[in-house]
């Protein structure tokens, strides 16, 4: 179901799907490893009081080191301390001189912005913050009161982002669910339980899952703090505010550009997921927790273990007859092309800085995640280039004709005939202004660029007549001048003027397009 709030900037022409030239990822796929970064959180007030030993220090900002409390059971099996290096180590523990503070904005900047370029330049991307419970992922992904965390950030920047480029139309979506007890619910519905299913490509899809067109960041972030208060959360012996379910807030990026390399309107799609997990934990009986707190970590911890095991076999790198169980659970069936596909992916591991079992235990599923290599591409269709419009638009209007001089012959002169005779008006002009359009810039490019041509063959024999080296005479700086001219040679005098005539292309193409668009719609 899909809630538009708001008509949307974006109105595409509409084409048969027939005569649409799709070309979806063009690019081929390249691999992409699964980026890791670690986050240390600084000492909770409760914490505080007992003042604990830190067992974590980070070194030159991409590994981390992780010891056993000194004179504990664990510093004989772990005679020394562990390493482990990721794509970055932020350090929140404390302000000390020797290792910068990974704020907020710190996480925007080392992972925030990446995402938001990936998603932008059309590829799906996710960020998922994993960890143990009251490690941090809610802060990180929401932030607090005081200060927005990676969320909020990332669909602030997007819109201000989307905004500066004026040469294309862009629609921009969202979804908000969480999982619980191996449940799907809509943050931004009813709160009834809903379904996945699986499309015939085998991609998973939640039936019935609201999906609201935004237009700006204020709706974004309403939509979002809307969904936030909606989430399943407790307290438990570790957090005060715990969350008790995974949550998974979609982005779905439209853009609509025109290439003037191809002379086609060119639409990226891609989403952004970005995921808040429940805190993997341990619990025994003496926590004295409830039932239903009981019930709600076992589930937590099964999908965290499925989760766990298909990353491992993805990092073990499967062969196209292993058979991957992400159907074991709900998050992994849903999160599966972000993990094992087509999506640029970052880890962020959020670890406690005094917990060794969970902080041991985080660092290695964080390093076996970092180990998988994605298989990625743009999410890009060539929809229609500018002679194949010209085209359809002819092969309709024939249809068109044959359907007036019949209604004709019936001499049923209605609106109806009236309208279609309009519309045949219509398509006339369309026709006219389209292919002149394409004459106009095909023209252009062609004459500057024979002029650039000339021009540098002008200057190439010019430049080598003034170098010219005497056949005869003495060697002394023959090689340098030949160097010189050979240099010359290799210079590039038309890519330049080639960039110039493309924006002087696209300029003009974009602003009879636009024009064009609008009348249709
Ligand atoms: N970098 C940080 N700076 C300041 N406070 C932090 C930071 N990280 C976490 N906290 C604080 O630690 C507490 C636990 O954090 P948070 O709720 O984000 O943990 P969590 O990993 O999401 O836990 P759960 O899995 O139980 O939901 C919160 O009070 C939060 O404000």
């Amino acid at each position: 179901m899909i809630k538009v709030t708001k008509r949307t900037a974006l109105s595409p022409v509409k084409l048969n799907a027939a005569s649409k030239q799709e070309t979806r990822g063009t690019e081929a796929p390249h691999q992409d490893s699964i980026k890791v970064v670690v986050r240390v959180r600084p000492l909770l007030e409760r914490e505080t009081e007992r003042s604990p030993e830190c067992l974590v220090d980070i070194d030159n900002y991409q590994s981390i080191i992780l010891r056993p409390r000194i004179n504990s059971p664990l510093a004989r099996k772990y005679r020394e301390a562990q390493k482990f290096m990721f794509s970055k180590c932020l350090w929140s523990y404390d302000r000390r001189p020797s290792v910068p503070y990974a704020n907020q904005n710190t996480v925007f900047t080392e992972v925030g912005l990446e995402m938001l370029e990936n998603t932008l330049n059309g590829f799906n991307s996710c960020v998922i913050a994993y960890g143990q419970t009251g490690s941090g992922k809610t802060y990180t992904m929401m932030g607090s009161d005081e200060e927005d965390g990676l969320i909020p950030m990332v669909c602030k920047q997007l819109f201000d982002r989307l905004d500066q480029q004026v040469d294309t139309k862009f629609q921009v979506k969202v979804s908000f669910f969480e999982i619980y007890q191996e449940n799907v619910y809509d943050l931004l519905g009813s709160g009834s339980k809903l379904r996945v299913r699986e499309n015939s490509k085998r991609v998973p899809f939640i039936e019935n899952l609201n999906e609201y067109s935004v237009s700006d960041s204020q709706e974004i972030v309403k939509l979002l703090n809307k969904g936030f208060e909606n989430r399943t959360t407790a307290e438990t012996h570790l957090n005060k505010q715990s969350s008790r379910s995974h949550s998974i807030l979609t982005v779905t990026v439209v853009q609509e550009k025109f290439d003037p390399a191809t002379g086609s309107l060119v639409r990226l799609e891609s989403n952004l997921k970005l995921v808040d997990l429940a805190g993997s934990e341990k619990f025994v009986a003496s926590d004295g927790l409830d039932k239903t707190r009981q019930q709600e970590g076992s589930r937590i911890n099964k999908s965290l273990v499925t989760l766990g095991r298909v990353l491992t076999i993805l990092s073990e790198k499967p062969n196209q007859k292993t058979v991957i169980p992400y159907r074991d659970s709900i998050l992994t069936w849903l999160l599966k092309e972000n993990i094992g596909g087509n999506s640029k992916t970052c880890m962020i591991a959020c670890v406690s800085p005094t917990d060794f079992d969970e902080t041991l235990s985080t660092l290695r599923f964080a390093t076996i995640t970092s180990r998988i290599e994605n298989q990625v591409q743009v999410n890009k269709e060539s929809q229609f280039s500018i002679d194949e419009m010209v085209k359809q638009f002819q092969l309709e209007k024939e249809k068109l004709l044959e359907c007036i001089s019949e209604l004709k012959q019936s001499s049923s002169t209605n609106d109806h005939l009236r309208k279609l005779e309009n519309y045949v008006q219509w398509q006339n002009d369309y026709i006219d202004t389209l292919t002149f359009t394409n004459s106009v810039t095909q023209k252009q490019l062609s004459s500057t660029l024979r002029t650039a041509q000339k021009k540098n063959v002008l200057l190439m024999s010019s430049l080598v007549s003034a170098f010219k080296v005497p056949e005869s005479g003495p060697n002394e700086g023959k090689d340098d001048l030949n160097k010189l001219i050979n240099k010359l040679h290799s210079l590039d005098v038309i890519s330049p003027i080639r960039d110039i005539e493309r924006d002087l292309q696209s300029d003009l193409v974009m602003t009879y397009s636009a024009n064009l668009i609008d009348d249709v719609m």
